[in-house]
């Protein structure tokens, strides 16, 4: 099978995946089978989240009331140069987030350059030049109430937030920006997941087209 898409037959260029899907919805399940299946030599991983904008100007509290649900909480520019950079096949110095504390931390991680870069983020395909890079565009969906259970478990567990805390972002940020730029962004995507990150039977569909084209690379 010949998969075009929009990118050279005589490819060099590593393939690009975007992952994107609302908050909740099992976008890292799936990032982590497709690293598991091609072998983490392969992939590299860049998440949208440690882009989320430096607040140091402002104090805690004053970071914890912001809207991290729309695109402009993002520094989306400066992650796709970054693909840009791997993409011509040098490393880049990434971004580290502290949710916690709402802010960056002064440390990066180095992504080396590999055959897969997989982007994953609530918001990647809400942002045209980023989409513009990707060579394939999968959406993990999943229920509404589904995301918001494991979100409150996820947010209390390991983002040092409060039951009352993550209802109130929910309900004045996460859903309303998810309805105007998340689900919208669907329409872009080349393959929807249905069901979130256990749905075998559309990621061994995703595996076995990211294999066909990391074996290409
Ligand atoms: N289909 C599923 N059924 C049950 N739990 C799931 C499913 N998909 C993901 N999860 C769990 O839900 C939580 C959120 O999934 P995750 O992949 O981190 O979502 P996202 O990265 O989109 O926010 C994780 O604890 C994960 O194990
Ligand atoms: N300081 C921050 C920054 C972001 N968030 C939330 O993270 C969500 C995206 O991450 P997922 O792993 O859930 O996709 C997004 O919905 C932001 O609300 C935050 O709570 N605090």
């Amino acid at each position: 099978m010949r998969y075009d898409f929009h990118m050279n037959d005589a490819r060099t260029a590593p393939v690009i995946i975007g992952i994107a899907g609302g908050s909740g919805s099992g976008k890292t399940t799936v990032v982590r089978r497709l690293t598991a299946s091609l072998g983490d030599a392969k992939v590299s991983v860049l998440e949208h989240d440690r882009y989320y904008r430096d607040r140091s100007d402002l104090r805690l509290e004053e970071r914890a009331a912001l809207n991290y649900d729309h695109p402009d909480s993002l520094e989306t520019d400066l992650l796709v140069q970054h693909v840009k950079t791997l993409r011509s096949g040098e490393p880049i110095q990434a971004p580290q987030y502290d949710f916690a504390r709402h802010n960056r931390l002064d440390t990066f991680d180095t992504v080396q350059p590999r055959t897969a870069i997989i982007v994953e983020g609530i918001l990647i395909f809400a942002d045209a030049p980023l989409r513009a890079l990707m060579d394939v565009k999968v959406f993990v969906d999943a229920d509404d109430d589904t995301r918001f259970i494991r979100r409150l478990q996820r947010d209390i567990t390991e983002r040092g937030r409060t039951v009352q805390s993550v209802i109130d972002q929910y309900l004045g940020s996460v859903k309303p920006m998810h309805l105007e730029f998340v689900e919208p962004s669907k329409r872009y995507a080349d393959i929807i997941v249905p069901r979130g990150g256990h749905n075998d039977v559309a990621i061994e569909m995703l595996l076995t087209l990211a294999r066909g084209l990391v074996a290409r690379g």
